[in-house]
């Protein structure tokens, strides 16, 4: 589970005096997430979530995740936001780790999302993109394709025990997308996670997004790659065109795609499953033995770079049928 740092009663209870939120009623770590350390605090005033930052948030880029929440909601975007102490801070020290208080979103994230999701979503990110448009904060998405060569690097001698021949097949993968990633497609801020655990539904209907930890410059499209990659794979990782046409074609309607970017898409949809393929082996096998956090499989994302090789244009994935 994602608690990395326990906290101590009379710590927190000191940190929760600085806010006019009451005293603390309960608190829980929360199972869900791998990245930080995050928990559900009830005060006699209302549910906030508690998030302890870890790993790969850098604290530089914290003030422009806490400045794009703010702009997203006063652009009518449901995203979680940031609490002021009485002195008026957002980012506090907890247990040494920089630590926020967020408010509570209700909904649930979706296991088996369906065309309905899907088309939800395709609409939502499209509304995102739109609302973070005249966002002015700064960041660089380190996680494209000049992020990947790195961290593969850094653990390609033990790909192979996690699938024969895994090395060699991405060592030439990452060679080709280097050499073929696209340059001059529209850009903006995009979340560049939006997987099903950051949407929260209320039935059919989209309720909120969280985790923007990732979020950063970077091309538009891409973040709609990202999505087709954790949206519109089933289980056994064949690719679902009816889901595929019902996330594209709903975005398209709302931000319309350009030339360029539908013929891009395949490249796109490719980088995207490699960003989260090294990631994920890169967890794997430094995976602490013992540690409560479940690794994700990299074979799922290795499964869809394979199939993104077989796809020659935007159509194969649903777009404008
Ligand atoms: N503002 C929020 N409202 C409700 N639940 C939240 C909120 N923020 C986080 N959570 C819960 O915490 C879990 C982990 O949060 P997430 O930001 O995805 O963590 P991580 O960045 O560590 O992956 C989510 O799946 C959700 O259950
Ligand atoms: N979505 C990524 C991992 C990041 O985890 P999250 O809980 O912050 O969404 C993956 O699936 O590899």
């Amino acid at each position: 589970m994602a608690v990395y740092t326990e906290v101590p009663d009379e710590e927190l209870n000191r940190f929760v005096a600085d806010y006019d939120i009451g005293t603390a009623v309960s608190f829980k770590g929360i199972a869900e997430g791998v990245e930080n350390s995050n928990f559900l605090l009830k005060t006699t005033e209302g549910v906030f979530v508690l998030t302890l930052y870890e790993r790969r948030v850098d604290p530089a880029d914290l003030p422009f995740f806490i400045g794009l929440l703010e702009h997203l909601a006063a652009r009518g975007v449901t995203c979680p936001q940031p609490l002021r102490d009485r002195g008026g801070n957002v980012l506090k020290t907890l247990c040494r780790r920089p630590a926020a208080l967020m408010t509570f979103l209700e909904g649930v994230w979706v296991r088996r999302p369906t065309v309905e999701h899907c088309q939800a979503l395709g609409g939502a990110l499209a509304s995102l993109h739109e609302a973070a448009a005249d966002y002015d904060g700064r960041r660089a998405n380190a996680l494209s394709v000049d992020g990947w060569r790195p961290i593969f690097a850094a653990v390609a001698d033990r790909a192979d025990s996690v699938a024969p021949g895994l090395s060699a097949e991405m060592e030439t993968e990452i060679s080709f997308l280097e050499t073929h990633w696209p340059q001059d497609l529209p850009g903006g801020i995009i979340h560049a996670d939006l997987f099903p655990d950051n949407v929260f539904f209320l039935g059919n209907t989209i309720s909120g997004l969280i985790d923007f930890y990732f979020a950063c410059r970077d091309m538009l499209a891409y973040d709609l790659a990202i999505c087709l990659n954790a949206w519109c794979f089933e289980p056994d990782m064949s690719f679902n065109l009816t889901k595929g046409r019902a996330l594209m074609n709903a975005y398209a309607r709302r931000r319309p795609l350009g030339e360029a970017e539908i013929a891009a898409l395949p490249i796109l949809a490719r980088g995207a499953a490699m960003r989260f393929f090294v990631t994920r082996l890169y967890d794997l096998v430094n995976h602490p033995p013992g540690a409560f956090v479940r690794p994700k499989d990299p074979m799922e994302y290795a499964k869809r770079i394979r199939f993104h090789r077989s796809v020659t244009n935007a159509r194969e994935y649903g777009l404008g049928l």
